[in-house]
């Protein structure tokens, strides 16, 4: 586990990370929760935001949902059909990318997040949508339990996506840039995206350059995205022990 006090990767330039301490926050889902509901606090009014998918997620809808109730104005796109149900559920008004062009903020969870704030996500299967939507927000924040957080990604499998027609021979291809790797599959059926594709999840010994696997990746015929989110948040939330962390990430165009 990483001591974000003690690591200089976490110094603080644009804005002063914070750290609010909480109490019994002894269960990973109650460190999830924290970091959803500490995320809200990020909403302002009449903004579009992106809405992420996933279990940590999920608190950040509820509370938005207590939001809106009390009177915020907002509208979000919703990462995942799952997320569209819980948005709803939580009577949260939604949009698309046909009335918005750029979001305010989007808000999303993780499976692993490196040092650099380098991501793997996709342990849902959303990844395609969530990349979509947070490439075009003005920022992205992702929330996540501290769990997640690793000096060097790949103890997660990464999920590819790929297109269902020569899926094998995808495969094959990817096994040969280094990975063990099987078709996802959910009770026995194979699992397929929203987007109507399947996911491959692939065990790389680690991922030392991100960047260049995600090139290496995305020249394969038949890989539609990998899970490999690089460069694309400067803020994470991260609940830990007793503790939420707002960490920012230094800034390279600041002196
Ligand atoms: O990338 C994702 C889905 O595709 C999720 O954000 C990621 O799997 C984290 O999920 P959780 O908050 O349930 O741990």
């Amino acid at each position: 586990m990483i001591d974000f006090k003690e690591n200089t990767t976490y110094a603080i330039i644009e804005k002063k990370s914070e750290v609010t301490p909480l109490l019994n926050l002894n269960s990973i889902d109650e460190r999830k929760k924290a970091a959803g509901e500490k995320a809200a606090e990020f909403i302002m009014d009449g903004m579009t935001i992106g809405l992420g998918s996933g279990s940590t997620v999920y608190w950040l809808l509820k509370k938005l949902g207590e939001l809106v109730e009390q009177g915020l104005t907002i509208k979000g796109i919703p990462t995942s059909l799952q997320t569209e149900d819980w948005a709803k559920e939580f009577n949260i008004p939604l949009t698309d990318f046909s009335q918005v062009d750029c979001l305010d903020i989007a808000i999303d969870g993780a499976d692993e997040i490196d040092n650099n704030f380098n991501l793997i996500k996709g342990g849902g299967g959303a990844l395609l949508r969530e990349k979509l939507v947070g490439a075009n927000a003005k920022k992205l924040i992702i929330i996540a339990d501290e769990s997640k957080m690793v000096t060097t990604l790949g103890g997660f499998p990464l999920p590819i996506e790929v297109v269902p027609f020569g899926w094998e021979v995808t495969a094959k291809r990817i096994a040969l840039l280094g990975a063990t790797l099987h078709l996802r599959k959910r009770e026995e059926k194979v699992f397929v995206t929203n987007n109507g594709n399947y996911i491959l999840d692939c065990q790389f010994q680690t991922i030392p350059n991100p960047e260049e696997l995600h090139n290496q990746l995305k020249l394969l015929l038949g890989v539609v995205e990998t899970g490999l989110f690089i460069g694309m948040t400067n803020t994470i939330i991260i609940g830990g022990e007793g503790e939420v962390k707002v960490l920012n990430k230094k800034s390279e165009n600041i002196i």
